[in-house]
């Protein structure tokens, strides 16, 4: 079951970021997006990630040219054919179950549907689809060019020649796949929970977040927390917080902060907006 063409849906920070590296690994890439802005913004960042590598010398220009080339900017469904579909659209469930029985109808029986998706399960997921076998998640870390590890998910009824794909792929675009069961938050996300409602939860007592995110670097972490939300997107770690409390039975140990739900009622989202905790707008 090799994978040689994916389809990514949904371009933004993730989804612009698994293209890349795709592309960058040889593979025929289709990037899908309804929004024209966001699609032509992905195709801009694509283009100075790789600017960025061939200044630096560690990237040849042709290559550079290459690699953007193998991808296909598209608006159109009809072109969301490939030996794996990896979607990151919204963190919703709803959307993403549409777009998976849209892609199945338009797909051969091979074809492989992953979720980025940070935290919605993948069983509930695929058990709404013809083939459930042939779903799993496939859930790459911000930023995607740079962060190794992959989780790859395995549902309740994913096939295990379909999880053995997804390693294979994963160790054939570089990066580090680590094989997890779908429960809530996978490892990653539900092991760093605490790491964001704990410093929300100070932040609440009156400890300014500046202070808590140096303190912490200072420790070693590569980013504070509230750096590292705004990096993720304060829309996608307050929508991870929601699921994860639901999911685990609402402990008040994981009630998400009401500091999140602000920054994301006032569109302050974080790197991608300009401005969440801090401003990035200079
Ligand atoms: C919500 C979820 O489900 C999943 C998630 O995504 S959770 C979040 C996971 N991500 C993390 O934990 C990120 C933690 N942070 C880091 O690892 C690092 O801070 C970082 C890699 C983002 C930046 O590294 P840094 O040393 O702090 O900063 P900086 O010196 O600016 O960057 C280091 C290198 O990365 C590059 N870089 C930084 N951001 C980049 C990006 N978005 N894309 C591509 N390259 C980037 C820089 O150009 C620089 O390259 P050189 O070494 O060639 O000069």
């Amino acid at each position: 079951m090799e994978i040689n063409t994916v389809c990514v849906c949904g371009a933004g920070t993730m989804g612009s970021g698994i293209a890349q590296v795709a592309a960058a690994a040889g593979k025929s890439v289709v990037l899908y997006e309804l929004n024209g802005a966001v699609l032509e913004k992905a195709r801009a960042g694509i283009a100075k990630n790789l600017q960025t590598l061939v200044e630096k010398g560690k990237l040849e220009a042709p290559a550079a040219d290459h690699i953007i080339g193998r991808i296909r900017f598209t608006s159109s469904v009809d072109d969301c054919v490939a030996d794996l579909v990896v979607e990151a659209i919204i963190e919703k469930m709803e959307a993403k179950t549409a777009l998976f029985a849209r892609l199945a109808g338009l797909n051969g029986p091979q074809t492989i549907f992953a979720s980025n998706t940070s935290s919605l399960s993948i069983s509930a997921l695929a058990s709404t689809l013809p083939a459930p076998g042939r779903v799993a998640g496939l859930h790459f870390f911000n930023p995607a060019p740079l962060m190794k590890l992959v989780e790859v998910v395995k549902g309740k009824d994913t096939d295990p020649a379909v999880t053995e794909a997804l390693v294979a792929f994963t160790k054939a675009v570089g990066k580090v796949p680590v094989v997890c069961a779908d429960a809530p938050g996978f490892i990653v996300n539900r092991v760093a929970r605490p790491y964001y409602i704990e410093s929300l939860r100070l932040a609440e007592e009156g400890v300014p977040f500046e202070t808590i995110d140096r303190l912490l670097e200072a420790q070693g972490f590569k980013m504070g927390p509230f750096k590292l939300m705004d990096l993720i997107g304060n829309d996608v770690n307050y929508a991870v917080s929601c699921s994860v409390y639901e999911q685990m039975g609402n402990p008040e140990r994981l009630k998400p902060s009401n500091i999140q739900k602000e920054r994301v009622e006032s569109g302050n989202l974080g790197r991608k907006t300009g401005k969440g905790y801090y401003d990035y707008s200079k």
